[in-house]
């Protein structure tokens, strides 16, 4: 594959050493890292977008302030790009992107799956690319982001990497053989919190609670126990030790929730979101 060079004039960022960032699909996770980026401080003059519908693109807009373009535009204009298409779209947003992407712009993914071998396949040689997993809590910068880089990507691309995903969370730096077990950890892991409020809201319900109650409770649970879990520098098994009192009431919710094979269900869980991820790897699986 041939070169691209930038075009010139390339565009002015507001600071500079600042990068410019450009966000490729702006769903839910794309437009949670933009939120996060100018809530951390970057310029929406430095943040490019591109969206498939003008709708959405006018709704980006006028919600920060930031400009959306083309692809081909944003790939020419941006230093960073960060692609957050589904996996099955990856194919043809990069063969798009391949002529205008040059090899000192840093191409970060963060679709589940998608290799950064499957990336750097489709556009020029020696493209730094990287391969991220971050998660929704990035929109409350309490997300946590995986970060692995592909064959081309230098210690100042991880940098670069970090600091964007740093803003808005933690970040964690993995060989890409894990990748896939992360996403099924990390990526997707607070849908399986929300699924546990969802459901021990219910269990409220049948306990004759009003619902708002029941929210609230578990909420406040869910909040303390992450707190502890986070600062007490406990093991797990402590803290739920702690609870549980002699012949009290948690252990028999504990022995039904052994009972009901709770356990083993979240193991398979976190097993098939593993496949799954390896699955979308080719981005062709639908
Ligand atoms: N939702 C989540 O919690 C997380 C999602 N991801 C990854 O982020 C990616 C996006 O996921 P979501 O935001 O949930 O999906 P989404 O469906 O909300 O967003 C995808 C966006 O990409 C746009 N798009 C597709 N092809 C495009 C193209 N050629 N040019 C410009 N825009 C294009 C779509 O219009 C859509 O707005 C996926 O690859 C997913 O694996 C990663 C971590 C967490
Ligand atoms: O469900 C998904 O495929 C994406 C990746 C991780 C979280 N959401």
């Amino acid at each position: 594959m041939t070169k691209p060079s930038k075009p010139n004039p390339p565009h002015q960022p507001t600071k500079p050493n600042q990068k410019v960032v450009a966000v490729l699909g702006t769903g839910k996770i794309g437009e949670a890292l933009l939120s996060g980026m100018i809530r951390s401080g970057r310029a929406p003059a430095d943040l490019l977008v591109t969206a498939r519908r003008q709708e959405r693109a006018d709704e980006l807009r006028t919600r920060y302030g930031v400009e959306p373009l083309t692809n081909a535009e944003a790939a020419k204009r941006a230093d960073i790009l960060i692609l957050a298409c589904k996996p099955q779209d990856m194919a043809s947003l990069l063969a798009e992107l391949a002529p205008h992407v040059s090899t000192d712009t840093l191409v970060i993914s963060a679709a589940a799956g998608i290799t950064t071998a499957f990336i750097e396949e489709h556009l020029a040689a020696a493209t730094p690319v990287i391969r991220v997993m971050p998660n929704t809590p990035v929109l409350v910068d309490e997300g946590m982001s995986v970060i692995s880089a592909g064959s081309h990507a230098t210690a100042a691309d991880l940098a670069h990497a970090e600091d964007v995903f740093g803003a808005v969370g933690k970040t964690l730096r993995v060989p890409e053989t894990q990748q896939d077990a992360c996403t099924a950890l990390s990526g997707s892991g607070p849908a399986y919190f929300y699924f546990l409020v969802e459901a021990m809201t219910d269990a409220g319900i049948l306990l004759g609670l009003p619902r708002d109650k029941a929210h609230d409770l578990i909420v406040q649970a869910a909040i303390g126990a992450a707190v502890m879990l986070r600062d007490s520098g406990e093991h797990p098994v402590k803290l739920r030790e702690n609870v549980t009192s002699p012949a009290g009431t948690t252990i028999n919710a504990i022995r039904e929730l052994e009972n009901h094979g709770v356990r083993a269900a979240l193991i398979a869980a976190l097993e098939a979101a593993r496949d799954r991820s390896r699955e979308l790897a080719t981005g062709n699986n639908t």
